[in-house]
């Protein structure tokens, strides 16, 4: 199943659009894997911290760097026009596409939701860390058998270019997973629009929450998850079998080797990307009416 809105599928079909969401769990967990290799790195997130991109007019961090200079390449290739894709570079700091249009039907109201900006923020200060934290104690343990003590024992393993864009392609596949979340409420609504209107016109989001949130989806979402993460965080040898080191004290006993903290994986969309996802949901229906005008609020009704 694929995100092509040029096919015949409907996009709006509710066990299409969760596919589509199933399938970006392998992309998130698979780019967690990569990033968990290198240590936390923090300088790239701190303002500042590198003179040469002072000296070149930039003010911001080495990863926003990284974005905007991503992202202006992508915006001119037109990534910025399809639905489910939005920059974490301020828009007025983007140059236009090259080509007008992308051809892409209109399928969500129009709306400027874009919660990027709360994305950067758990990312950066609570994924990162967490899940790079085996790595980052490899490092400091490596450091400190060369005699490097103290506060530059940790974090840093100098690969910068590749941990940053390591960085963007979970930050987008993040992005993408969350704000699909209009496509859902987008769903949602049509199967129903007389269910959501009047908390739409009272603003009610605790009944528009309620309303969107599935328990069971959600659990599902969970368990498939730890499943998965446990699958693919394996570490598999060279011959095949999983990687086990002998535990420290007990006889013939091994613990497997992990590349990734699976519970880290589950707790990421339990407490992230799920609640992110609702809160998008929420607002797009917030504004779902906006511009519309008495008649077609009362069509949409009758519906
Ligand atoms: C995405 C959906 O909406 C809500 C959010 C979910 C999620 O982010 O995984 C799951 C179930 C719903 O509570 C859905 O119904 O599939």
């Amino acid at each position: 199943m694929q995100n092509n809105y040029m096919t015949s599928e409907d996009p709006l079909d509710l066990e299409r659009i969760r596919s589509i969401l199933i399938r970006l769990e392998d992309t998130i967990i698979f780019a967690l894997i990569e990033r968990a290799q290198f240590s936390l790195n923090s300088k790239i997130y701190e303002r500042g911290a590198f003179q040469e991109l002072k000296d070149i007019g930039f003010d911001g961090s080495w990863l926003e760097w990284f974005l905007k200079e991503t992202e202006s390449f992508q915006a001119k290739a037109r990534r910025y026009t399809s639905p489910d894709e939005y920059p974490f570079t301020p828009a007025d700091q983007l140059p236009p596409p090259i080509l007008s249009g992308n051809g892409i039907p209109k399928i969500l109201f129009p709306n400027k939701i874009n919660v990027n900006p709360s994305i950067y923020a758990f990312y950066t200060r609570s994924v990162v860390p967490r899940i790079t934290s085996q790595a980052t104690l490899e490092l400091a343990s490596v450091k400190r058998a060369k005699g490097i003590v103290g506060t530059s024992e940790y974090e840093d393993d100098g690969n910068y270019g590749s941990t940053a864009t390591l960085d963007i392609e979970l930050l987008q596949a993040i992005s993408k997973r969350v704000h699909y979340g209009k496509f859902v409420a987008e769903s949602k609504f049509r199967s129903s629009p007389s269910t959501f209107i009047p908390h739409i016109l009272k603003p009610n989001p605790t009944a528009l929450a309620e309303l969107i949130t599935k328990p069971l989806v959600e659990r599902a979402v969970l368990a498939r998850l730890f499943k998965k993460a446990s699958l693919y965080g394996q570490d598999i040898g060279a011959d095949g079998e999983p990687k086990r080191v002998p535990i420290i004290g007990e006889n013939n006993e091994y613990q497997k080797l992990w590349k990734l903290d699976v519970e880290s994986v589950r707790e990421l969309f339990e407490r992230w990307i799920i609640p992110l996802t609702k809160e998008v949901e929420v607002e797009y229906l917030l504004h779902r009416l906006d511009g519309l005008s008495q008649e077609q609020i009362d069509n949409l009704s009758k519906k």
